[in-house]
């Protein structure tokens, strides 16, 4: 029997006016792994990103959710199909604790898993907190708490340890790869944190101008000289 994957992107693409920001990118996710989606500023993660949600015009390309085509699913649409995605830039209204967000977003979610959420990511004690009142790395958690209230099939992280101390960063990591080991998530992980990407992820994709430079196992990826040249460096060579 052939291999069943819960992602399957091929042929994204994504021109702004003349300029090709996603150029043909394809890659494959098996149910429950942590792929780490890498490459240098203006790679072009966040338009592979958004083309997999449905996000923006004219998006090229077939998207496959759990053996589903949801190329032609708007974004709400992928949504409810478990295609969640946690942003960069933090998404709190800072005027509502922190229950009544992930309670309004369970709604939209229609899910009745709030409870569950607030616990799950430590967030029972301080529930009733607005959001503007907590850390900046509790507020992640929020973030991470509300992609993940629809208990999706896929999550896409966009930088989630962005802004976070290296503690927090390697917790939230550790975090991740246990919610993906009890809750068989599937995770596309956008993060400039090589010390997240190499502890927590199964894979690699690395992005190049817009293109799949490589992929492979994460040692594999750090020893490639083309990589090192585009991306790493000599720091994790
Ligand atoms: N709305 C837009 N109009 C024109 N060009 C855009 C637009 N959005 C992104 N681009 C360009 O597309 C390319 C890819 O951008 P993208 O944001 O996907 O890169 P990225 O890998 O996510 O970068 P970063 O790590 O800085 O977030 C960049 O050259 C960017 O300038």
């Amino acid at each position: 029997m052939s291999e069943t994957y819960m992602l399957e992107a091929t042929g994204l693409t994504r021109r702004y006016g003349g300029f090709t920001a996603l150029n043909n990118v394809s890659f494959r996710l098996k149910k429950g792994e942590i792929r780490g989606l890498i490459g240098s500023n203006g790679a072009g993660k966040s338009t592979c990103m958004d083309v997999l949600t449905g996000r923006g015009r004219n998006p090229q390309g077939v998207v496959k959710l759990d053996g589903q085509d949801i190329s032609g699913f708007s974004e709400r649409e992928r949504r409810i199909a478990g295609l969640s995605r946690s942003f960069q830039k933090t998404n709190i209204f800072p005027e509502l604790t922190i229950r009544q967000q992930v309670e309004l977003a369970a709604r939209r979610a229609e899910m009745n898993n709030s409870e569950e959420i607030l616990e799950e990511l430590s967030l029972s004690a301080i529930a009733d907190r607005p959001a503007s009142d907590v850390s900046y790395g509790d507020q992640r958690r929020v973030d991470l708490a509300l992609a993940l209230v629809g208990r999706p099939k896929v999550l896409l992280l966009d930088e989630p340890a962005a802004g976070l101390t290296i503690e927090e960063s390697l917790s939230l990591a550790r975090h991740l790869r246990s919610l993906a080991e009890r809750w068989q998530l599937t995770v596309l992980l956008v993060e400039h944190d090589m010390e997240v990407i190499f502890a927590i992820c199964d894979r690699l994709t690395v992005l190049h101008l817009g293109e799949v430079l490589t992929e492979g196992l994460p040692d594999e990826v750090r020893s490639n000289p083309e990589v090192i040249r585009a991306y790493l460096g000599s720091t994790f060579a």
